[in-house]
């Protein structure tokens, strides 16, 4: 599976100039010869809660029809990061996947609402795990704080995911955490991890992406730094097969102990 990582910034607050952008990504990387793009959380308004109502996309319709129509003309997958919307009369922050024939095969509602940028006051928390089928492949999709949760991970995990993709706005103070983190949840559930963070400042966050694609056995096949960029590397689903087979961690889980 070819994978291209966007490593994009988000113009704060600015709809219209986000999705010109993220067209302009998509099509430098499927002429790349890319299967599946990738992009970051929050990407069609960045963290500008308080303008939520003006912002978010309702129901999704935007962003649906969007990524539909650019999955369609290059004949890529896109896992479309996530997006501020309004359902319901409630906001939320959604991935949205959609397949090469444009169809949507998966939504989901970021679980963890993170209490330090305030999201628990403008948004509502999502209540269902993102398990979903691209190129043949079982995939999980979770958003940002979302990492922080190793049992939302292994949720996904047992559900049979062999790829876990994880957009985020994660800010620069706690890049380390981010890195030790992703890698942790690769080794642990012998996954790969293709995790997109953004650049650039909004009015309170500073940004340095190191957005990162780490296999299996933990090692970093790819790592963004710091810059604004499309990023590609390549997964082998053969390997994950050959991790959990090496150590199989899946079959020694004595899972009476862990309940508490
Ligand atoms: O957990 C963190 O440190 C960052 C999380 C975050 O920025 C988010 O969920 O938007």
């Amino acid at each position: 599976m070819k994978i291209a990582v966007v490593q994009m910034d988000v113009a704060f607050a600015d709809p219209d100039r986000n999705f010109g952008q993220v067209e302009g990504f998509i099509e430098e990387a499927a002429k790349a010869g890319t299967e599946v793009i990738v992009l970051p959380e929050m990407w069609n308004a960045g963290y500008a809660l308080k303008e939520l109502e003006r912002l978010a996309d309702v129901n999704g319709e935007r962003t649906k029809k969007f990524l539909s129509r650019l999955a369609t003309k290059h004949h890529v997958h896109i896992v479309g990061g996530s997006v501020a919307t309004k359902k319901n009369g409630r906001f939320y922050n959604t991935m949205y996947v959609v397949d090469q024939s444009g169809d949507i095969v998966s939504e989901y509602d970021k679980a963890h609402l993170f209490k330090l940028m305030d999201e628990h006051k403008f948004m509502s928390a999502g209540e269902k795990a993102n398990v979903f089928t691209l190129a043949g492949v079982t995939c999980g999709g979770i958003i940002c704080y979302d990492l922080r949760f190793p049992e939302w991970t292994r949720t996904h995990a047992l559900k049979g995911a062999a790829v876990m993709f994880i957009p985020a706005q994660w800010p620069k103070p706690r890049i380390d955490h981010w890195q030790l983190l992703l890698q942790a949840r690769a080794i642990e559930n012998q996954c790969y991890i293709v995790a997109v963070n953004r650049v650039g400042e909004d009015p309170n966050n500073e940004f340095n992406g190191h957005s990162m694609v780490i296999a299996p056995w933990g090692e970093l096949l790819l790592s963004g730094e710091a810059g604004e960029g499309i990023f590609y590397t390549e997964l082998d689903f053969q390997e994950v097969k050959r991790v959990r087979k090496a150590i199989p961690v899946f079959d020694d889980r004595r899972t009476h102990l862990y309940e508490l």
